[in-house]
């Protein structure tokens, strides 16, 4: 059976998961497109693809089973809403939404659906590498993970639409996840320190360092840098009771001339997880067409929502804040297991 899908947003990823799901994967059509700029939903749209004018007539129309939200973080609240009022599989690109109130009101209508239909972007936990890191640390023969370092480096980040809050919260909720993913453990409090300012970051807060503290006493330091122009840098490694697990760097033809012996980095997120996004879509599209949804979940999203939160506010403050989740609603399996 071939799923219809519609995408809401047709930027820089919108464009990007249209291709993948028009060229690359299969059991899956794109029947339906929408921006808020019409030309960009027209140009975007596949073959056959109807521009609906609007978010709210993409999710009701009947041709559309499925839905994909590739707008901007604040327009997704009300299109995840929408979405589940009509019942309908969603998979949205992080964050899910950027506050802990929106968070809250969209876990509360899912409950009250009763039964998952989100699916969040966090891309990582589909990426081969952060799967065997994971496979690595859970198999126990290094011991219990004390510290994560995680790298998060963008060559550049688009002036104007990337606002002084985004490091925090649209960036760092990737390294939020993929710490809670990795080490099992649920982060209970954020500190973040703002060295000198990088001049490529004009009015950005860029860099910046995150401690998260977890439940179980590990610490996560994150370097997010958005303009570090060279190219775009991922890295992590875990440092545990009986030894140390790192990512591997990305393998890339070994080039050798009179300028010395290099690698190429990946430029942006759409070259570094091209394969990750193609599995997260390969695991939705499945999903999806039983009516429900996989991997990263609301609950996901609310969890680096929170983060997010306490880490806008701990670099006005300065002061470690803590972050207080709600007791996890049956609908999202078992809690995270933490040490006691
Ligand atoms: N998982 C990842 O690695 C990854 C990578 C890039 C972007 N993203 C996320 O994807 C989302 C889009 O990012 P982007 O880089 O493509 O941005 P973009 O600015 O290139 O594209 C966003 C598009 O959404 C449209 N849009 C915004 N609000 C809308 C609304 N209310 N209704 C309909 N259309 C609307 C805009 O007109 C624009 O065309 C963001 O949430 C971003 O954080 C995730
Ligand atoms: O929206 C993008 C995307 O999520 C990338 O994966 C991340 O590296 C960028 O910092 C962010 O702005």
């Amino acid at each position: 059976m071939t799923l219809r899908v519609g995408v809401i947003g047709t930027g820089m990823i919108g464009q990007d998961h249209i291709r993948r799901l028009t060229q690359v994967l299969s059991g899956v059509r794109v029947v339906g497109v929408t921006d808020i700029d019409r030309a960009r939903a027209t140009a975007a749209a596949p073959e056959g693809a109807e521009v609906f004018d609007s978010p709210q007539a993409l999710i009701r129309s009947d041709s559309v089973q499925a839905v994909v939200i590739c707008s901007w973080g604040p327009a997704h609240e009300e299109q995840l809403l929408e979405c589940i009022a009509a019942r309908k599989p969603v998979f949205c690109e992080k964050p899910l939404v950027t506050s802990e109130a929106a968070a809250l009101r969209v876990m509360e209508a899912e409950e009250a659906h009763g039964h998952r239909l989100v699916q969040v972007g966090f891309m990582r936990r589909f990426d081969a590498d952060y799967r065997r890191l994971k496979a690595v640390i859970d198999g126990g023969s290094l011991g219990a993970p004390l510290l994560y370092h995680s790298v998060h480096r963008n060559a550049s980040v688009p002036e104007g639409l990337y606002t002084s809050d985004m490091p925090l919260n649209d960036t760092l909720v990737h390294d939020a996840d993929i710490s809670r993913w990795l080490l099992d453990d649920e982060i209970t409090g954020v500190e973040v320190r703002v060295p000198r300012r990088s001049t490529r970051g004009k009015d950005l807060r860029d860099p910046v360092v995150v401690l998260l503290h977890t439940a179980s006493g590990a610490l996560v330091d994150v370097e997010i840098s958005v303009n570090i122009g060279y190219g775009y840098d991922i890295r992590g490694e875990v440092s545990c009771e009986g030894g140390v697990a790192s990512l591997p760097n990305r393998p890339a033809t070994v080039v050798s001339d009179r300028h010395g012996i290099r690698q190429a980095i990946p430029a942006d997120w759409r070259e570094r997880f091209i394969d990750a996004y193609d599995q997260e879509f390969r695991e939705w599209i499945v999903a999806a067409g039983q009516g429900t949804a996989t991997g990263p979940s609301t609950w996901d999203g609310y969890a680096a929502t929170l983060v997010a939160d306490a880490a806008l506010r701990a670099v006005e403050s300065g002061r470690l804040e803590p972050v207080r989740m709600r007791a996890k609603p049956a609908l999202y399996g078992e809690p995270i297991a933490v040490a006691a």
